[in-house]
């Protein structure tokens, strides 16, 4: 259903030198440099997929997006969605998709949410009886009867969010893309949505692509990973394999009698292939349990420092996908 080839997308951004005299200088003479957003993505997915398009701030999934839809021409490389080019035949291709980006609304501000549904309806030429069909299983889904008729000003941020997922829906998309739809919402509408994504997925075959920053959205909906870091694929595959693929990572936790102990512990200096974090009097210790022994990392904190407490923690996909948004893991993952 969609099929991204070799895609890239280069921005000019510009360079400015230092205070108020290079502020002056960008203003009137930019230098520009190139910055790769997207780098040579490859994928496909098949028709009826929930595809999780992960990857932390900045990583290039939204400029991945506006390629996808149409919104932003690619530098280089192909999208074809369903068969349609998303520049070439944009007029028939709105009508393959729905997009919905959390953090912008596309319905109208000033009037009741239920114009906005009205006007859309001419939009994408949806006949009465359909229309009237439609608005009663999104009702269902979304349960909006209890502000259709408010203006979408006056909307709360969970409501408007349901609203932007029904108007993305209206038309029956065959690809749904989803740019953030829990975020900022409390955990019942995030329930709610998930259960609408659900219900659009399994009762229509909608194709989704879904970006999240949200662990539970990411175990609860996506049939597939797909995690990008500074624009670049650096996995695909489903929850198994990245659970195969970076479960080896183990950690341990030491909590310390003295928070200060903490300079005395060298793991990094005993141990290869090992990381840490400090926090406080608790010492998180990252190993891969292939190469270092979980008994010789305990001995040797035991041997150096007094502690209250030790726990050691299986890795689960999301502490894996965490540790990913965070860019503790990236593309040099292998060194641990
Ligand atoms: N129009 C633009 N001009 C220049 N740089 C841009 C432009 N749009 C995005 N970028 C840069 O491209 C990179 C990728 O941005 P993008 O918005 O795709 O990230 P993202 O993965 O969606 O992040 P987030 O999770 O924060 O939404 C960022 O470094 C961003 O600053």
């Amino acid at each position: 259903m969609i099929e991204v080839h070799d895609l890239n997308k280069t921005f000019k951004k510009v360079v400015k030198e230092k205070g108020l005299a290079g502020s002056f200088k960008s203003l009137f003479n930019p230098q520009t440099v190139d910055f790769e957003a997207v780098k040579n993505l490859t994928f496909n997915v098949p028709k009826g997929q929930v595809f999780g398009f992960i990857g932390a701030n900045g990583a290039g999934k939204s400029t991945t997006i506006k390629m996808l839809t149409g919104i932003l021409t690619p530098t280089s490389g192909k999208c074809t969605i369903n068969g349609f080019n998303p520049q070439k035949d944009r007029k028939k291709y709105v009508q393959e998709i729905g997009v919905v980006f959390g953090q912008r609304t596309q319905l109208w501000w000033d009037l009741p949410l239920q114009e906005t549904y009205s006007v859309l309806k001419e939009v994408y030429q949806v006949p009465d009886k359909e229309f009237r069909t439609r608005m009663g299983f999104l009702n269902e889904i979304l349960d909006l009867n209890d502000f259709i008729n408010d203006p979408v000003r006056t909307l709360s941020l969970g409501q408007r969010m349901r609203a932007d997922i029904a108007a993305s829906l209206l038309h029956r998309p065959k690809v749904l893309f989803l740019d953030e739809p829990t975020i900022g919402l409390d955990v019942s509408v995030k329930d709610k949505i998930r259960k609408a994504i659900t219900a659009i997925n399994q009762e229509e075959k909608t194709t989704i692509l879904l970006t999240t920053h949200d662990l539970k959205d990411i175990e609860l909906l996506c049939q597939r990973i797909y995690l990008i870091d500074h624009g670049e694929k650096i996995f695909d595959g489903s929850i198994e394999e990245l659970k195969k693929q970076y479960g080896k990572i183990h950690e341990v936790v030491f909590k310390l009698e003295n928070k200060n102990d903490s300079s005395i512990l060298d793991y990094q200096k005993k141990f290869s292939n090992i990381d840490t974090a400090v926090a406080e009097d608790t010492i998180h210790v990252y190993f891969d349990a292939t190469k270092v022994p979980l008994p010789n990392i305990i001995k040797y904190t035991l041997d150096r420092v007094p502690i209250v407490d030790v726990a050691v923690k299986d890795p689960d996909v999301e502490d894996i996908v965490r540790r990913f948004i965070r860019r503790e893991i990236g593309n040099d993952s292998e060194k641990v």
